[in-house]
């Protein structure tokens, strides 16, 4: 079997997906028509054009000018539907997927206009390809800890839909420590926690996820290498890490595949997962992550599966579930 071939037909589960970067230029055109949005853009190719990033920032600008193009609870469940598509054409067979409320909130668009959107394609992922699917709400960590309280206050009425909250953002100048707060009163409300820790900021913004927020998974991690004690102390725990070569290729958290840090993180015992971030701004969705990082990384086949293995004991599925899906991967080897 071919490489292709064989990360396509691998079960794996996508943890680390922001619905608003799976927003493809012809749908954002297509929005932007029937929502008489005009956009910075004259056609899809001078969209692409645009994804030249040269760090986390450069990406974020023009991402949220693109969010602006989703108006109505079509246009969210359009959206999500077209993900959980490619997602399922990619072998994904669980995905937990992050949504930005304060993005659209603050452009007067209802919290229960995303909602309703995302979990009616939710619903859709499940019945018409067997995609199971969680939500997870994330904070914008440039804005302040109020607003991040405020939303989640926003979002009670929809806690049955949501199984986590998140940080993401710009993280230099925004550690975790600023939103102790919102962390712990989710976790008090029975949420799971997640946080972008380490993707441009320093070792010590993961060891303050962890220790002020208390987090289930880390999101990217990348910098953890560079303090061996963390390194460590996420191995001892079997924490999670949400990878995304392909992003931090064009956001140039690396500058050349061929070093990308998965391989060391697996050598030195971490539960990594392989994932796509905004796979409509990086080039591509979680198979094509998996190619590349193997074909540029030398990262081989039993260590494929194993991350695979990881992004469903990594996920917040039940245990029944879990095992469900690790047998799918079991079946899979065999
Ligand atoms: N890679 C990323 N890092 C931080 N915030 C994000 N929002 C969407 N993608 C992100
Ligand atoms: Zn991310």
């Amino acid at each position: 079997m071919g490489l292709a071939d064989f990360i396509t037909r691998l079960p794996k589960a996508e943890l680390h997906l922001h619905i608003e970067g799976s927003l493809e230029p012809e749908l954002m055109f297509e929005l932007a028509r029937r929502n008489h949005v005009a956009l910075p853009f004259k056609s899809v190719e001078e969209v692409r054009a645009a994804y030249d990033f040269s760090n986390l920032q450069d990406f974020l600008d023009i991402y949220y000018a693109g969010a602006d193009v989703l108006r109505t609870e079509e246009d969210f469940q359009d959206l999500a539907l077209a993900y959980f598509r490619r997602a399922h054409a990619d072998g994904v067979r669980h995905a937990e997927i992050f949504f930005d409320p304060q993005t659209h909130t603050d452009r007067g668009i209802p919290m229960q206009t995303a909602m309703d959107g995302l979990w009616a394609a939710m619903g859709e992922a499940g019945e018409e390809l067997g995609v199971s699917s969680r939500l997870i709400l994330c904070f914008l960590r440039h804005l302040d800890e109020a607003a991040a309280l405020e939303t989640l206050r926003q979002a009670e009425p929809w806690l049955d839909r949501i199984t986590g909250v998140g940080l993401d953002s710009s993280e230099v100048g925004h550690p975790p420590s600023k939103f102790v707060r919102v962390f712990e009163r989710a976790g008090a409300m029975g949420l799971k926690r997640v946080a972008h820790a380490g993707e441009e900021g320093p070792p010590d913004y993961v060891w303050q996820a962890l220790d002020l927020l208390k987090v289930d998974r880390i999101d990217h991690g990348n910098r953890a290498m560079e303090d061996p004690a963390l390194v460590r102390r996420l191995a001892e725990e079997g924490m999670t890490l949400t990878v995304c070569p392909l992003s931090n290729l064009k956001l140039c958290v690396v500058d050349d595949l061929a070093r990308h840090p998965i391989p060391a993180m697996l050598d030195a015992g971490l539960k990594v997962t392989i994932n796509s971030d905004d796979p409509a701004y990086f080039g591509g969705y979680v198979g094509e992550n998996y190619r590349r990082l193997a074909e540029a990384a030398g990262v081989d086949r039993a260590a494929l599966v194993e991350m695979a293995r990881n992004s469903f004991t990594g996920s917040f599925l039940n245990e029944a579930d879990k095992a469900r899906r690790l047998a799918e991967v079991e079946a899979f080897e065999r």
